[in-house]
């Protein structure tokens, strides 16, 4: 099938610069997505947007040349629940990728374990308007019972102002809980307001929830962008992921978010993504657990 990118759509970034930041041996890519090929995996037709192709060989020759280990592969919502072009990355990764995936009520059990046979440790329940239509509560609630089982955990996606009205919804999820791009702040709005204060809350009053601290050039409003060998991208992110890498050491999670969805103004370097790393998480500590211990612990906990 041919499939036409939505207009104005941005292709991921071709020959990123090498980090200046060398990644801790081990490093877990713990964010990124596959999309198609489209002629290959055909994108859902039910999907918001139509992107370019990314392949899982472009997202491992992208992993070797950061440094990164492994790496974590999120169902993005173009491909709604049909986690073929997801699950055949994580068969062709040797072991080295696992995945994330969107499932409906009507999966069945045989169909659950051959998703974790081929690496799905988790569902991705995305509350995002722009990216999918409405799945009641209840039956959210009913795949995290069954997937409980599993050990797999719930990733969350959903924009800072929804949080409390999801906040029951969430609280109640009986599994791990990862909530992607730090419940995506304003961060326009001070760090230590009211807003930000709610999403540390629900991380405080939760031991069970997580965060990954990525994304910032999608949350970013002044930049400056990852781009001309830029050192210092997106300032104003940075007390956000810093405060929440801080807090919660042991729950935090980093990735590219390769191939960048959605993004309208610019694409970023990867190489100098990387590079942001050491400005929200400042000690070999922190950065081992972010991106190490945690996503080994949560992914690959046979092996640690
Ligand atoms: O903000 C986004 O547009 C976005 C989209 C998707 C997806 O379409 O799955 O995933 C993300 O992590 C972020």
């Amino acid at each position: 099938m041919e499939f036409t990118k939505t207009p104005g759509w941005l292709d991921w970034y071709a020959g990123p610069s090498q980090p200046r930041f060398k990644l801790p041996a081990g490093s877990v890519d713990a964010h990124c997505h596959v999309f198609g090929p489209g002629a290959e995996f055909p994108f859902a037709p039910e999907r918001k947007y139509t992107p370019c192709d990314a392949s899982k060989s472009q997202l491992f020759a992208l992993r070797d040349q950061l440094g990164f280990a492994r790496n974590v592969i999120v169902q993005a919502t173009c491909h709604g629940a049909d986690n073929r072009a997801m699950v055949d990355a994580c068969l062709a990764s040797s072991g080295r990728a696992r995945g994330v995936a969107t499932v409906k009520r009507s999966i069945g059990d045989d169909e659950l374990q051959q998703l974790h046979a081929a690496g799905v440790r988790g569902v991705r329940f995305n509350f995002v308007k722009r990216l999918v239509d409405f799945t009641p509560k209840d039956e959210l609630m009913e795949i995290a019972g069954r997937i409980a089982k599993l050990g797999w955990h719930v990733v969350i996606y959903f924009e800072a102002v929804d949080l409390p009205e999801l906040w029951d919804f969430f609280t109640a999820l009986p599994t791990t809980v990862v909530v992607d791009h730090m419940g995506r702040p304003d961060v326009s709005k001070p760090v230590d307001g009211p807003e930000f204060e709610l999403f540390l809350k629900f991380m405080r009053e939760h031991p069970n929830v997580w965060s990954k601290v990525s994304c910032p050039e999608r949350l970013s409003l002044t930049g400056p962008r990852a781009l001309d060998g830029e050192q210092a991208a997106y300032r104003d992110v940075v007390p956000f992921a810093r405060r929440v890498v801080e807090a919660f050491p042991d729950r935090v999670l980093w990735g590219t978010d390769w191939p960048h969805p959605n993004l309208k103004d610019h694409m970023p370097d990867d190489g100098l993504l990387v590079d942001f790393i050491p400005h929200i998480a400042s000690t070999a500590e922190l950065q081992r657990k972010l991106l190490v211990d945690n996503p080994m612990r949560l992914y690959w906990p046979e092996e640690v």
